[in-house]
């Protein structure tokens, strides 16, 4: 079964790679191994292509995303963000500002398109994850990373705040307000073990081998479950998050009101029945 996300379109990416190594599973890497993953303005555009176009895709029920090469991602690329720095309109702060923050929109979307998708996604870290890497994988539903993998907010060291999402979501990951700060306050390099502690990776493998296998049957896993249910659930997590309990059990009502009628539930419940898993019904695509 071949994802339509697998045809020619996607075959023109160029920082990233999308590759199809399990059925309903689409594995993207990102993909610049030679200069560290480093996120330059092709990929950022690229990932917001890449999720809208997944998000439709019948086919794919579950994304992995990993880094080629030696790291995940090095974050921003530094050389772009100096000549994107440097081109702003000169004459006129107001125009200069304005035309930043449409960038830094244009940034964010990158990850809230990735946030937003539907199908669940897990990253799946080895070495580094900077900067911007740990923006993107705080968008991420599932983090899972090698025992060599370390994580770091390291924007406060290039002179800025951090504005595609670490500070808005890191905290609702990680339990402690007071970590997040600390991290977030000094850059400091937060390895795997204290990662795993502090609940921001839920698995900690003893390699990227390892990782890549794990994090590919935990996508296997989910993409054998009815997507009603799975996708229903991601939608209905992510609306929560940000609200009351009370507005969050409205929506659920609203949402179950309809996706209760599916054909799956009767599928799911005589296979439990035949004491049959859910890797055994053939759910249709959604
Ligand atoms: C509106 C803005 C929104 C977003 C803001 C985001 C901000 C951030 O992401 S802040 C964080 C920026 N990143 C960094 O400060 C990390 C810089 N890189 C490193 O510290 C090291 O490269 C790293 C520890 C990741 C890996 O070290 P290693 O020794 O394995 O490799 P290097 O020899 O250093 O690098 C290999 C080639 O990759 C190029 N490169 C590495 N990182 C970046 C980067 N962020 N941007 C552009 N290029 C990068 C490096 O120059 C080498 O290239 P070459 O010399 O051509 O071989």
């Amino acid at each position: 079964m071949t994802s339509p996300m697998t045809s020619a379109a996607v075959q023109e990416l160029q920082s990233l790679r999308l590759l199809q190594e399990r059925p309903r599973v689409l594995h993207l890497q990102l993909h610049r191994p030679g200069k560290r993953n480093a996120l330059d303005l092709r990929c950022w555009r690229e990932l917001v292509q890449v999720f809208r176009d997944i998000a439709q895709d019948p086919e794919c029920r579950a994304v992995l995303i990993s880094g080629a090469g030696a790291a995940f991602t090095a974050g921003i690329d530094l050389a772009e963000l100096g000549s994107l720095l440097a081109a702003l309109p000169a004459q006129d702060a107001a125009r200069r500002a304005w035309a930043l923050r449409r960038h830094i929109l244009e940034f964010q979307q990158s990850f809230s398109a990735m946030e937003r998708c539907p199908k669940p996604v897990i990253a799946a870290v080895h070495g580094p994850c900077i900067g911007a890497g740990v923006d993107l994988i705080s968008a991420c539903d599932i983090r899972f990373c090698s025992q060599d993998a370390y994580f770091q907010v390291k924007e406060v060291d290039m002179g800025l705040a951090a504005d595609v999402g670490t500070l808005q979501r890191l905290p609702k990951i990680v339990g402690s307000q007071s970590l997040v700060n600390e991290l977030a306050f000094t850059a400091r390099i937060m390895r795997a073990p204290e990662a795993l502690s502090c609940g921001l990776v839920s698995r900690v493998l003893p390699d990227k081998a390892a990782l890549l296998e794990v994090a590919l049957e935990v996508a296997e896993a989910i993409a054998a479950r009815s997507p009603v249910a799975v996708q229903g659930t991601k939608v209905n997590l992510l609306y929560s998050r940000d609200r009351p309990v009370s507005e969050g059990l409205q929506h659920v009502a609203t949402w179950n009101m309809a996706m209760l009628q599916t054909e799956d539930i009767p599928k799911s419940v005589q296979a439990a029945l035949d004491k049959k898993g859910p890797e055994d019904v053939p759910f249709a695509k959604l």
